[in-house]
């Protein structure tokens, strides 16, 4: 089985609810060591990036990270194009959810075409590296009107032997309530799947949005690579 079957085969009913009920959910390991490690070589090469942003510089953390450019790489592109195929679905039901109207193409380049027509041109995707004492502080990636409201990350590196702490952490903010926060356990070549902004809830009195901001915990020791996989471009 390739990647794009692979991902296409995942449950995604049960991956959807869970999706649905907390605002997260991880895939197990879906990248090979091997993978993981060209990915985050390919780190030093610079020619595969738009832009190189130094966290710290921007009040974002410690640690930096770099945007591809268009073309991403293949094994970026494909991932892209595999997990917006179902999580388009699941975007719209929660569209529908909130009474949002925008519904979103099946296919990612129908989507893309949207973000471009809008003015967002400029490829999201992109590769994060943190050394010891680095992090990266709540926050949401947002980046123009057109927003794909789940989001991916892959852990690139092997924690317990590449890096220790950087854990991945999500938190919600529930209206009128105190901010709850989640730890996501995650293994090498496994992804995270998560709401960007907001995701419905459903409470006695209907259904009502609930805000989350993603972030990683001071690195310990080590190095930790990740990548991102957001689906909207950028202004
Ligand atoms: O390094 C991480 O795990 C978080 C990455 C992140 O913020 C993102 O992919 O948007
Ligand atoms: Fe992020």
């Amino acid at each position: 089985m390739n990647l794009t079957e692979k991902i296409a085969s995942l449950d995604w009913t049960c991956l959807a609810k869970e999706l649905g009920d907390r605002g997260y959910v991880t895939t197990g390991p879906l990248l090979t060591p091997d993978d993981c490690h060209q990915l985050a070589a390919g780190y030093e090469d610079h020619s595969q990036f738009r832009s190189r942003i130094v966290m710290a510089r921007h009040g974002f953390g410690r640690g930096e990270y770099q945007y591809y450019s268009y073309p991403l790489p293949s094994l970026v592109q494909t991932l892209r194009d595999a997990f917006y195929r179902p999580l388009s679905s699941v975007a719209n039901e929660w569209n529908r959810a909130l009474g949002n109207p925008m519904v979103y193409p099946s296919e990612h380049p129908e989507f893309q075409q949207l973000c471009h027509q809008a003015g967002q041109t400029r490829p999201t995707p992109l590769l994060l590296k943190y050394q010891q004492d680095d992090y990266n502080c709540l926050h949401q990636d947002l980046y123009g009107e057109l927003v794909f409201p789940i989001q991916v990350a892959f852990l690139l590196s092997k924690p317990g032997q590449d890096f220790s702490g950087g854990e991945f952490v999500l938190t919600e903010q529930r209206p009128r309530m105190q901010s709850c926060v989640a730890v996501v356990p995650l293994r090498q070549g496994e992804a995270v799947l998560f709401a960007v902004n907001h995701r419905p809830q459903h409470g006695s009195r209907g259904i009502y949005r609930v805000a989350m901001r993603h972030g990683v915990s001071v690195v310990r020791s080590g190095h930790r690579f990740t990548l991102g996989v957001i689906f909207h471009d950028a202004q």
